[in-house]
């Protein structure tokens, strides 16, 4: 079996979706992507307030990260997302773009990840870790108090996505080689 062209790594905000992205890009040579930068400025001020967004300030956030995907694995690259991907629906955005929205302005329909090469990474741990990583973490715009927020609206990952999860409670070391281990190429 080939490796995936996508690793999304998801969870809430102060999973160690950056940090774990960022080390799996480098020990696999892979493009890295933090989703927190392609936030428009609006959802930064809104969250920057302690205002959790909502599906449509999301929902154009996910469509324009799904298009460098598709462009990114049409060039054969390798890439990792880190990206909260809380709900099933946004993760299905990624992959396959927004189905139910308008055609392009060619009138083509969206392209679309085949299942497959995406496997999801769920880094998954409790309330009690994850809040105090964030309130250690510095110089990030998402104030801790979203937290709880997040937890509520997540939806873990199952049949019939693709995905692994991985517990935070163990180093990054740890971390990496769980998802190394996983992927079906060596
Ligand atoms: N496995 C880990 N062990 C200890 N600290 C971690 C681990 N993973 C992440 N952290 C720390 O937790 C904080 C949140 O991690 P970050 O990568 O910013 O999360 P996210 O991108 O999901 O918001 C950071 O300060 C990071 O250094
Ligand atoms: O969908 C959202 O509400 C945001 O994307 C949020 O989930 C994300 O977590 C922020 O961008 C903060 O960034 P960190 O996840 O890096 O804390």
């Amino acid at each position: 079996m080939e490796a995936p062209a996508v690793l999304l790594v998801m969870g809430v905000s102060g999973s160690g979706k950056s940090t774990v992205g960022t080390l799996l890009a480098s020990k696999l040579g892979w493009k890295f992507y933090d989703a927190d930068d392609y936030h428009s400025e609006e959802n930064r001020m809104k969250m920057g307030r302690g205002v959790p967004l909502s599906d449509q300030d999301r929902i154009p956030w996910l469509c324009s990260l799904h298009d460098i995907l598709v462009r990114d694995v049409a060039l054969g690259q390798h890439v990792i997302l880190a990206c909260s991907a809380l709900k099933r629906k946004y993760r299905d955005i990624l992959i396959q773009g927004r189905r139910d929205g308008p055609l392009k302005s060619d009138g083509s329909a969206e392209e679309r990840l085949a299942g497959q090469q995406l496997l999801v990474v769920y880094l998954s741990g409790s309330f009690e870790i994850i809040s105090r990583r964030l309130s250690q973490r510095k110089g990030h715009f998402m104030p801790p108090e979203l937290l709880q927020s997040q937890f509520s609206i997540l939806e873990p990952p199952s049949a019939p996505e693709h995905f692994i999860q991985v517990s935070v409670d163990q180093s990054l070391s740890e971390i990496a080689d769980a998802v190394l281990e996983a992927l079906p190429m060596k």
